[in-house]
C-alpha cells in the first residue's frame, strides 16, 4: 500500500540563480511538515545561496518555490513571517537594542501579541539566553549574540504550528557543550510545534545526531538527498573528499571520525 504524504511545505520547482559567473541549480526538491533537515557541502558549494533562494531573497531567475503550494512571491510578508522563521548566517542587527528587544523582533509580524513579554522570556530560556536579558545586543560575545538570534527564531514561531524554520550555520560560534544543547533545543522546539527545520551545517556529527535527511550541495548543485545514517557515509566522503570512519558511542549514537586523504591535498593544489 502506498503512504500518503501530506502536501510540501516548501518546494522548489526547476529553481535556478545566477551570482556572477555561477550558476546554481535547477533545484527540485520538496519539505515536508517535521521534517529534520541537514544541508551540508564543502566551503563555497551554494549553501547558502540554495537558503536565499528557498527564503525568497534571492529571486530564481529560473523555476518557482512555493510555500504550501504557493508561489512564495504571493505570499504577504506578515502571514509569512506567521509561519516561517529565517536565521541567515552572521546576522549583525539591531546595535544598541537590548536584548529582549531583539527577540521581540520575531514577533513584530503581529497586529497584538498579549502574550509577547513571557514568549520573549522563554524563548530565551530555551536558546540558553535567559540570563542576556537586560543587556545591550552589541555588548554581546559572538556565541551569547547567536543565541539571542536562535530565541528571536523561537520567539517568532513560538505560537505558530507547522512552520518551518530556515537557518544558516547557527551553531558555528558555539563551544561544544553549548552546541548540543542548542541542538536539543531546536530538536524539542520543533517537535512540540510540528515545525520543519532545515540548517546548514559544517559539522557532519551534528547532522547525524539531530536530523533525519541529507541535502548535499557541491559547484551549486544539489548531488544527494539521503537518509542522515551511516548509509550516507559514501556520498559524504565523495562530497567532501575525504576519509570517513565511524562507531557508535556509549548512547548508541553514531559518531563520525573525519580523517585527510592525501589524494585530496594534492588535488586541491592542482585546481
Ligand atoms: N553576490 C555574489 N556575486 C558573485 N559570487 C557570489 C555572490 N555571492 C556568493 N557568490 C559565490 O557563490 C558561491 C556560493 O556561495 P555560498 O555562500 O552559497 O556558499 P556556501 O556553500 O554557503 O559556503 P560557506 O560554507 O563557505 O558559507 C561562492 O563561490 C561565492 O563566492
Amino acid at each position: 500500500m502506498h503512504q500518503i504524504l501530506p502536501p510540501p511545505l516548501l518546494q522548489l520547482d526547476g529553481a535556478t540563480a545566477r551570482l556572477g559567473a555561477k550558476h546554481f541549480g535547477p533545484f527540485n526538491l520538496s519539505l515536508r511538515a517535521g521534517e529534520r533537515i541537514a544541508v551540508l557541502g564543502p566551503s563555497g558549494a551554494g549553501k547558502s545561496t540554495l537558503l536565499r533562494m528557498m527564503t525568497g531573497e534571492l529571486p530564481c531567475a529560473q523555476g518557482t518555490v512555493s510555500f504550501e503550494q504557493q508561489d512564495l512571491r504571493r505570499w504577504p510578508k506578515a502571514a509569512l513571517a506567521r509561519r516561517r522563521a529565517v536565521l541567515p548566517q552572521g546576522s549583525d542587527v539591531a546595535y544598541g537594542l537590548l536584548v529582549e528587544l531583539v527577540i521581540g523582533l520575531g514577533r513584530v509580524a503581529l497586529a497584538s501579541d498579549p502574550q509577547g513579554e513571557r514568549i520573549v522570556r522563554e524563548a530565551a530560556t530555551l536558546a540558553r539566553a535567559g540570563h542576556l536579558l537586560g543587556r545591550t545586543y552589541d555588548t554581546l560575545s559572538g556565541g551569547e549574540q547567536a543565541r539571542v538570534q536562535l530565541a528571536r527564531i523561537f520567539a517568532q514561531l513560538w505560537d505558530a504550528e507547522a512552520g518551518l524554520v530556515l537557518v544558516d550555520e547557527p551553531l558555528a560560534a558555539l563551544d561544544p557543550g553549548l552546541q548540543f544543547d542548542l541542538l536539543e533545543s531546536m530538536d524539542a522546539f520543533a517537535a512540540q510545534r510540528g515545525h520543519a527545520v532545515l540548517a546548514i551545517l559544517h559539522d557532519i556529527n551534528h547532522a547525524m545526531l539531530a536530523f533525519d535527511r541529507l541535502l548535499l550541495v557541491a559547484d551549486g548543485q544539489l548531488v544527494g538527498d539521503l537518509a542522515a545514517d551511516v548509509g550516507a557515509l559514501p556520498a559524504l566522503e565523495a562530497l567532501y573528499g575525504i576519509g570517513l570512519g565511524s562507531a557508535l558511542n556509549d548512547a548508541g549514537d553514531l559518531v563520525v571520525t573525519p580523517r585527510r586523504t592525501v589524494p585530496r591535498t594534492a588535488a586541491r593544489l592542482q585546481a
